[in-house]
């Protein structure tokens, strides 16, 4: 800390507020500690009294935690974030650009966030976000920080940035709802209207719903049938459990694709099953899905349609966070289910 004349101090950073009172008028910070004294500064700080300064020592090889924030700024918003053009005490926030998938690399963060004086705070790695959510905060601890550490972390992580929101594929969508209690009319569909609804929630249009009896030929047909009429996604809906009346996993395994996972440790979303013909996504649908509000289809469905191709693994590692605690007022995204991953 170093005192100086306020006429040589543009361009030094202030150590403490600088206060202004105007009686009846104003009581408040007039500069805040960390300012940057600019040119048209010094007038008023000359009217408030201040004809010296404590600030900073200047130091070639320190760097303003404003202009040190850029820089984590610059290793951080990837594709799809944006800000909000402001910049206080070090600290910049970043914002989705459209509505997606947040996407963000877990393991450079992690290291990222070894590194002394910096802090990267950021919402969980594949939550949906809608169009100006806010995504992460960033801050540079002290006022003013080693310069050199900086360029070190902008050559380190400055290759990807960390963070990004993956828009999703406006994927044409076909409904085989199955079981002969809904086929032969003995009750009611209720389970279209929900996953239109889903569908509806991310801005993607449901190609149309037909109806299968608990036959595994006539369910593959369905299925076979929404891919030839140019469905870019199928979902089946019931059938799913161990009965013996329940063949909707056979008739997936019939068309032919590949079985991802058949089970998801996800409560609700145990019978969850995942298969894919080729680049279309085959889901077969528990129960729950149609009756719980939050289930295992709203933990995957956002990273299907933002073009993941998903693996065993990926369904196996929700098991941590995957237990949903079924709340009277549901919040979700904002709570713990799903968020182990
Ligand atoms: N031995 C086991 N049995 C079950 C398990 C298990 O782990 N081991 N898991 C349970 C869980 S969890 C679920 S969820 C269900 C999965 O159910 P399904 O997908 O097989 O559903 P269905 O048996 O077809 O139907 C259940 C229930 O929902 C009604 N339903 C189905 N589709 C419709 C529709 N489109 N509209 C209206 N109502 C519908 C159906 O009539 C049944 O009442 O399995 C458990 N069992
Ligand atoms: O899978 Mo059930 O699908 O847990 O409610």
């Amino acid at each position: 800390m170093r005192k100086i004349k306020t006429v040589q101090a543009v361009g030094h950073i202030l150590c403490h507020d600088i206060t202004q009172i105007i009686k009846d008028e104003k009581k408040g910070v007039l500069f805040k500690k960390g300012h940057q004294v600019k040119e048209e500064d010094i007038e008023k700080l000359l009217s408030v009294g201040k004809d010296h300064l404590y600030v900073w020592e200047y130091d070639s090889s320190k760097m303003h935690e404003n202009e040190a924030a850029l820089i984590l700024k610059e290793v951080c918003a990837g594709e799809g974030t944006c800000t909000n053009g402001s910049i206080q005490e070090g600290k910049i926030e970043l914002f989705a650009k459209y509505s997606g998938l947040l996407d963000l690399d877990v393991d450079r963060l992690l290291e990222l966030n070894g590194i002394e004086e910096i802090v990267v705070a950021t919402r969980h790695r594949y939550t949906p976000v809608q169009k100006g959510e806010k995504l992460a905060g960033m801050r540079v601890i002290p006022l003013v920080i080693d310069q050199e550490k900086m360029l070190q972390i902008r050559e380190r992580f400055g290759t990807k940035p960390l963070i990004s929101v993956k828009p999703y594929t406006k994927h044409r969508v076909g409904i085989v709802t199955t079981g002969n209690e809904v086929y032969y009319g003995r009750i009611k569909d209720t389970f279209g209207s929900v996953i239109k609804g889903k569908l509806e929630e991310y801005g993607l249009e449901c190609c149309g719903q037909t109806f299968a009896p608990d036959d595994a030929n006539q369910i593959t047909q369905a299925i076979e049938a929404w891919i030839q009429k140019g469905a870019t996604m199928v979902i089946c809906t019931g059938g799913m459990s161990v009965d013996p009346d329940d063949v909707t996993p056979a008739a997936i395994r019939q068309v032919g694709g590949k079985i991802v996972s058949y089970g998801a440790p996800v409560l609700p979303g145990a019978m969850f099953l995942l298969s894919y013909k080729g680049e279309i996504p085959i889901l077969g649908l528990p129960g729950c899905v149609m009756y719980a509000k939050r289930t295992v289809f709203d933990l995957l469905f956002p990273r299907i349609i933002a073009g993941e191709r998903l693996e065993k693994k990926d369904i196996a590692t929700l098991g941590h966070g995957g237990l949903c605690l079924n709340c009277s007022t549901c919040t979700f995204p904002s709570c713990s289910f799903g968020k182990g991953v």
